[in-house]
């Protein structure tokens, strides 16, 4: 299996998991898996070391995403992706969905030298990568539409523990594989969706600071 994959084999890929990409897609998904793959093998970014395994286990999350985010109608002018990585769920998300800005915050450097160097290959319009925690945010980048975060910290924590990065219409998008209808203090649950991934269930909730209608 190549290291680097084609375009044509990341689409054809794609098509066997039940997504038709396009050109352009395809294009980008091969180089942030090339690149994925490259930096893997010296460093500790993401688990699965083949792209196929990535673009299977780790890439879906983000066009499923993609597709709710497309549906609100409200769109975030300021999205925030907390704990990125090696830039998941935000880095093909963006391949997907390029509303407004999106902040990569991640602060372990080496982490954040990866996402800014396929940020850069892949031109990605809008997308910035912040070396910090999320503690440390500038005053500027609190005032978050929506945030983002995937295996960061358990649900209620993060929600409890954003509050200060988000605008007052704000709202929190939680991945996770259950459901649940639960929710914390000050936070509504507009939506619950599910969504499949390598024969599994998972969801997405998102979250809204007070409860409004959207
Ligand atoms: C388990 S990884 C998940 C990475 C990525 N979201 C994914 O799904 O592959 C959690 C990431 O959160 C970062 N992190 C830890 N503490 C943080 C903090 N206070 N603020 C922002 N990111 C933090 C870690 O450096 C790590 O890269």
């Amino acid at each position: 299996m190549n290291s680097h994959p084609e375009a044509r084999e990341v689409a054809l890929r794609a098509q066997g998991l039940g997504r038709v990409l396009t050109d352009d897609q395809a294009r980008l998904l091969s180089v942030y898996l090339g690149l994925l793959v490259k930096w893997n093998a010296r460093m500790n970014l993401v688990g699965p070391s083949t792209w196929t395994e990535i673009l299977d286990t780790l890439i879906q999350d983000s066009w499923h995403l993609a597709d709710l985010l497309h549906t609100l109608r409200t769109q975030p002018a300021q999205t925030l992706d907390l704990g990125a990585g090696a830039g998941l769920p935000g880095i093909p998300l963006r391949v997907f969905w390029q509303s407004g800005e999106y902040y990569l915050v991640e602060p372990r450097q080496k982490r954040a030298i990866f996402m800014e160097q396929a940020v850069a290959h892949m031109k990605l319009p809008l997308t910035k990568v912040i070396c910090a925690r999320m503690e440390a945010l500038p005053p500027a980048r609190r005032e978050a539409d929506l945030i983002v975060s995937r295996a960061f910290m358990p649900w209620q924590k993060l929600l409890a523990e954003v509050r200060s990065c988000l605008a007052p219409q704000g709202r929190v998008l939680v991945m996770s594989n259950e459901s649940s209808t639960d929710t914390v203090d000050g936070y509504s649950l507009e939506l619950v969706r599910e969504y499949p991934v390598a024969g599994k269930k998972r969801y997405f909730r998102l979250f809204a600071l007070g409860g409004h209608d959207f």
